[in-house]
C-alpha cells in the first residue's frame, strides 16, 4: 500500500510519525508494506525535524495525485476549494481517499461520496469529526439500523480548550487562544473554532449520518464565543454554572432543529467534565439508547491516530459502499426545539434597544438583572429559541457588543 501525504502539519506529521512507528508491526499483520511516498507540503525549506522526510517533500500536487504506483492519499492540508480539487482527481485517477478535512467533507460529501462509489473506491473521514474519537464508523454501522432523535456534542477542541482555562485559571481569551494554536489545536484561521463554524460543519456531518436526511451545512444555524468577558466568566461561576459551546440537533416528528450555541452547564451534567480540548458526542437511538462519546478532539496523536484507523479499514474493508441516503424526512424548524432561558449580556446599552428587547420579551419574562451598570445582564424566564435570535438580530442591528448563552438546567 503507497500512500500520497498532502500536508505535513500537525495532522500530516501525526500519520506520518504513526506510519513510521508502527511499521514493521502493520507489516507482520498485514503482509504488506504500508508505506507513505510523497508528501506535498507548501514550503519545502520548513524546518520540520521529522526522521528522513525530506527526500519524501514536492510542493507539486500532481507528482502524488498522477503517480501510477500510489493506491491511497491522505488530505490534511485543510482548506475547501483546493483541498476539493485534490479529493475528486484522485478519486478519479482510481485512488482512496482518507480526509480529516470537516469543511470540505461538510461542504462536499454528497458529491465526493458519489464520485467514490462511482470509481469503486473509498472516501474516509473519520478524523473529520471528534479528532481521536471513533465515531464516523460507529455512526454509519448504527444509522443503519436506528432511528435517531438527538445529537448532543461538545465538538471543538479549541473553543472547549478557552472556555476550560478561562473558568479554571482565569486566563484571558486571547491568551488562552494562543496556548490552543502552540498545541496545534487550532484552524489556520482560528475564527472558525471560536465563532461556530467548525462545530456547524462537524454536526452537519453527523446529522447527514445519524439522521440520513436532506438537512445540509445551511441549515446549521450557529453562534461562537467570541465576545465571552472575564466579567461573563465571574457571573457563570457566581451562578454556578460552567459554559461550554454545544452542538445539537434535535428532531421532533417530521421537523429538525440544529444549532450550535454556548449553554450554561451544571456542575452535575456529565458536559461539564469534559476539559481542554476533549470532546464528547451523545447520541439518542431507538436501538442504541442513549451512546456517549469521549475522547481527544484535536490535536496531533489522536486525530492521526483517526486517520490512519481510516487507512486500516481500506486494507482491511475496502470500504466502497456509500451507505448514506438522502431521504426528503425533515423540515428544518430553525431554532423553534431550543427552548430554555437565557442569559443575556450588553455592553453599553442603551434606552431604546432596552424597550425592544422587554417588548420582545413580552415584558414579564426577564427573570432577574444581574448587573445594569457597566454591562446590562439579565436572565430569561423559558423563551424559544427563536425569540432569543431575534433579540440576538435586533442587538446586531444597533453594533451592540453581548455575548448570550441557553441555560441548561438538566
Ligand atoms: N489540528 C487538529 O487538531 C485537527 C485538524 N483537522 C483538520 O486537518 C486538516 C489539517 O490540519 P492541520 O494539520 O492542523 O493543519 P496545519 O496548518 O498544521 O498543516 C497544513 C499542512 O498542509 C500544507 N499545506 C497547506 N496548504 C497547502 C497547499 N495549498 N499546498 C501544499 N501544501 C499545503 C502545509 O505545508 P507547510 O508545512 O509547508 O506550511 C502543512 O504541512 C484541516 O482540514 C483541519 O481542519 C482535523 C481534526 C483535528
Ligand atoms: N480546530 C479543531 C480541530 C479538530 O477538529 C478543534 O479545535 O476541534
Amino acid at each position: 500500500m503507497k500512500i500520497g501525504l498532502l500536508g505535513l502539519g500537525t495532522v500530516g506529521s501525526g500519520v506520518f510519525e504513526i506510519l513510521h512507528e508502527r511499521r514493521g508491526h502493520l507489516e507482520k499483520i498485514y503482509g504488506e508494506t504500508i508505506e507513505i511516498s510523497k508528501v506535498l507540503v507548501k514550503n519545502r525549506e520548513k524546518k520540520r525535524g521529522i526522521c528522513r522526510e525530506g527526500d519524501l517533500l514536492t510542493t507539486n500536487p500532481y507528482e502524488i495525485l498522477d503517480d501510477e504506483s500510489i493506491d491511497l492519499v491522505v488530505e490534511a492540508i485543510g482548506g475547501i476549494e483546493e483541498a476539493y480539487d485534490y479529493i475528486q482527481y484522485a478519486l478519479n485517477k482510481g485512488k482512496h481517499v482518507v480526509t480529516a478535512n470537516k469543511a470540505v467533507v461538510a461542504k462536499h460529501i454528497d458529491a465526493l461520496l458519489t464520485l467514490a462509489e462511482n470509481n469503486h473506491r473509498a472516501f474516509l473521514f473519520e478524523a473529520s469529526v471528534g479528532g481521536g474519537i471513533p465515531l464516523i464508523k460507529p455512526l454509519k454501522q448504527c444509522s443503519l439500523i436506528n432511528e435517531f432523535t438527538e445529537i448532543k456534542g461538545i465538538l471543538n477542541g479549541t473553543s472547549n480548550f478557552i472556555l476550560t482555562k478561562m473558568m479554571e485559571e482565569d486566563l484571558d481569551f486571547q491568551e488562552a487562544l494562543k496556548i490552543a494554536q502552540e498545541l496545534g489545536y487550532a484552524e489556520a484561521d482560528p475564527k472558525d473554532d471560536i465563532e461556530g463554524n467548525d462545530v456547524a460543519r462537524k454536526l452537519a456531518i453527523l446529522t447527514t449520518i445519524a439522521f440520513q436526511n436532506n438537512i445540509r451545512l445551511e441549515d446549521v444555524k450557529y453562534r461562537g464565543i467570541s465576545n465571552i468577558s472575564r466579567r461573563d466568566i465571574k457571573t457563570f461561576k457566581k451562578m454556578g454554572y460552567s459554559i461550554k459551546l454545544i452542538g445539537k440537533a434535535i428532531v421532533q416528528e417530521k421537523n429538525i432543529s440544529v444549532l450550535v450555541e454556548p449553554v450554561l452547564i451544571k456542575n452535575t451534567s456529565q458536559f461539564d467534565k469534559v476539559k481542554n480540548a476533549y470532546n464528547m458526542v451523545l447520541l439518542k437511538g431507538n436501538n442504541v439508547g442513549e451512546l456517549r462519546l469521549y475522547g481527544e478532539g484535536a490535536g496531533k496523536k489522536a486525530t492521526a491516530n483517526a486517520v490512519v484507523c481510516d487507512i486500516i479499514d481500506v486494507i482491511t474493508d475496502g470500504c466502497t459502499k456509500n451507505t448514506i441516503l438522502r431521504e426528503e424526512k425533515f423540515k428544518a424548524a430553525e431554532t423553534k426545539f431550543f427552548e430554555g432561558k437565557y442569559y443575556i449580556r450588553v455592553t453599553e446599552m442603551n434606552g431604546d434597544i432596552k424597550q425592544e428587547i422587554d417588548d420582545l420579551l413580552k415584558n414579564k419574562q426577564v427573570s432577574y438583572r444581574i448587573a445594569e451598570k457597566e454591562d446590562f445582564t439579565i436572565v430569561t424566564r423559558e423563551i424559544q429559541g427563536d425569540v432569543m435570535e431575534d433579540i440576538v438580530k435586533k442587538l446586531a442591528a444597533y453594533g451592540l457588543s453581548f455575548f448570550y448563552a441557553r441555560i441548561e438546567e438538566e
